[in-house]
């Protein structure tokens, strides 16, 4: 049996997140409920675009990975178009040169793999299917209804002790326990962890796997920009969008249309210098809760909500227009450098992540240099870049821009991931985060925080961290 849906939710921030979530919700709680959006910068948030010379590139979230079913429903249903993204060819250097090179030749490159590093590629392969294939289970759980209350729970369900652990352990403990020798880990795996979230491999187990998928082929994106997502996920959820920023949520009790008092949230934001409010039934939060991003405030909440310290990795988005100085990772004639990214391994005395020759957000494969003076190279750094730096990487550029992010979490296992319930009718998604940072991972927890309040709002307690789920469902069948 159902109530009555809620008359008012919110969501803050029109991310991944906080768009997939009004998609979400309005789906579960149908046409009548109105649900406000409140975004202090732009729709998309972290899926943003920078542009060079009139085209547009992608400047934070970029690429999807095959199986990241959410998005792929995404795109379908709001009829928009996919680009795949070719890698080209990867070198990884380590600040003296070039300790792997990709050949365009597939057999060259097996034997090359095999050469330098056994079967270890192969295994590695396998360890993160495995991993990927369990993941799987939540987009059957979650056609369901199913819904979990706690990161930990969702993660379990899909993966049992094997994902906690991982969640517990850094990635370089657990692959070294698997037996991946150092010069695999410090030639390949660190590499992928430095171009994916900036950091070495003592992130958790579980981003780190996450990571390594993102060398699967198949890698794709959304023509004419990621973030088209999220305003095309916000128009289709019919939410009413408030360009303000959220300061303070209070929970009040207030006499319905109804006549009976009842505990509502007053979310108050500033639009300019005017300073207004709503009440809602129903909140969400879908942006990390940390005074340096979001600085929302929750007052008079019994118990108090506690104040969450998430650090977040400090990354800056780099694109150059020029003519690369190759001769800085390779002594090869500069027609002969055929390389199209270079990652970098571990070492403190490089200045970047990663270098790599990106496509416009409307180019599908095989970027073309927009004049004779080069192709769009995107950089990785920790740091902004000096004017310095920019011309030890190229021979001459004529355009450079950037984009300073606080990008995902600062991984450091053990990972204890904040709540989903903040409190009875208010909700947290930034969560899954700490598990891993993906616009798949957003769009999981928003699919799974809007179950979460419908179920709980009818009292549907049997839909709730149901232990098991594989099983159960297997049987279904
Ligand atoms: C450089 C970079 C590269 C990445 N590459 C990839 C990739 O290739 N593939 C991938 O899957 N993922 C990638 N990611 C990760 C991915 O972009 C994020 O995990 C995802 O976009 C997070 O979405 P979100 O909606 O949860 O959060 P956000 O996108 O951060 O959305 C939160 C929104 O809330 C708004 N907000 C904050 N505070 C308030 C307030 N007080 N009031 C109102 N609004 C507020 C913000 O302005 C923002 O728009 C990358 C991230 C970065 C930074
Ligand atoms: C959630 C699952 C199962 C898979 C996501 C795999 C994926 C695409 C991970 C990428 C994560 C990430 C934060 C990448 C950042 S850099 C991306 C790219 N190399 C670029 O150059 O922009």
């Amino acid at each position: 049996e159902l109530r009555a849906p809620p008359d008012k939710i919110a969501i803050i921030g029109a991310g991944i997140g906080g768009t997939s979530a009004a998609y979400y919700l309005r789906q579960k709680f149908g046409k009548d409920v109105k649900i406000d959006l409140f975004e202090r910068g732009e729709v998309g948030g972290r899926l943003a675009t920078m542009t060079v010379r009139g085209q547009e590139y992608e400047a934070g979230g970029s690429v999807i990975h095959p199986l990241n079913l959410h998005m792929k429903r995404f795109v379908k249903d709001l009829g928009l178009f996919t680009i795949q993204s070719s890698g080209g060819l990867m070198g990884v250097y380590n600040g003296e040169t070039l300790v792997f090179e990709e050949s365009s030749w597939f057999i060259i490159n097996m034997i090359k793999l095999i050469w330098h590093y056994g079967f270890q590629s192969l295994r590695m392969h396998m360890w993160v299917e495995d991993i990927l294939d369990k993941f799987m289970r939540i987009y059957r759980y979650q056609s369901h209804d199913y819904a979990f209350s706690s990161v930990e729970k969702l993660l379990h369900s899909l993966g049992g002790d094997e994902f906690l652990g991982m969640l517990n352990r850094t990635l370089l403990e657990t692959l070294q326990k698997a037996g991946f020798s150092e010069k695999f880990l410090s030639e390949i795996v660190a590499p992928v962890m430095r171009v994916n979230y900036g950091q070495s491999m003592n992130i958790n187990g579980f981003v780190g796997a996450v990571s390594l998928s993102s060398a699967d082929s198949g890698l794709w994106a959304v023509e004419g920009g990621n973030k088209l997502v999220c305003s095309g996920l916000l128009q289709a959820s019919k939410s009413n969008l408030i360009s303000g920023s959220v300061m303070y949520i209070e929970e009040k009790t207030r006499t319905k249309h109804t006549g009976n008092p009842t505990k509502m949230y007053e979310v108050i934001y500033q639009i300019g210098s005017e300073t207004r409010s709503g009440f809602y039934d129903i909140v969400l939060v879908a942006t990390p809760l940390n005074r340096k991003m979001s600085n929302i405030t929750f007052l008079n909440f019994d118990p108090p909500i506690e104040e969450f310290h998430q650090y977040y990795q400090h990354i800056v988005t780099t694109l150059v227009k020029g003519q690369l100085n190759s001769t800085l990772f390779s002594s090869r004639a500069l027609d002969k450098f055929d390389l199209s990214t270079i990652l970098t391994t571990d070492n403190s005395n490089l200045f970047i992540n990663s270098i790599g020759i990106v496509s416009s957000v409307t180019e599908s494969d095989n970027p073309q240099p927009l004049t004779d003076r080069g192709y769009v190279w995107k950089i990785f750094s920790q740091e902004i870049l000096t004017k310095e730096q920019i011309l030890k990487l190229f021979l001459s550029y004529d355009y450079a821009v950037k984009q300073p992010w606080l990008a995902y979490p600062h991984y450091k296992p053990p990972e204890k991931c904040p709540s989903i319930i903040l409190h009875d009718r208010l909700y947290y998604l930034n969560g899954i985060e700490c598990a891993a940072s993906a616009m798949e991972m957003s769009a999981i927890a928003a699919h799974n925080a809007a179950l979460l309040a419908y179920h709980r709002w009818n009292g549907h307690t049997d839909m709730i961290d149901q232990e098991d789920l594989y099983e159960k469902l297997k049987t279904e069948l």
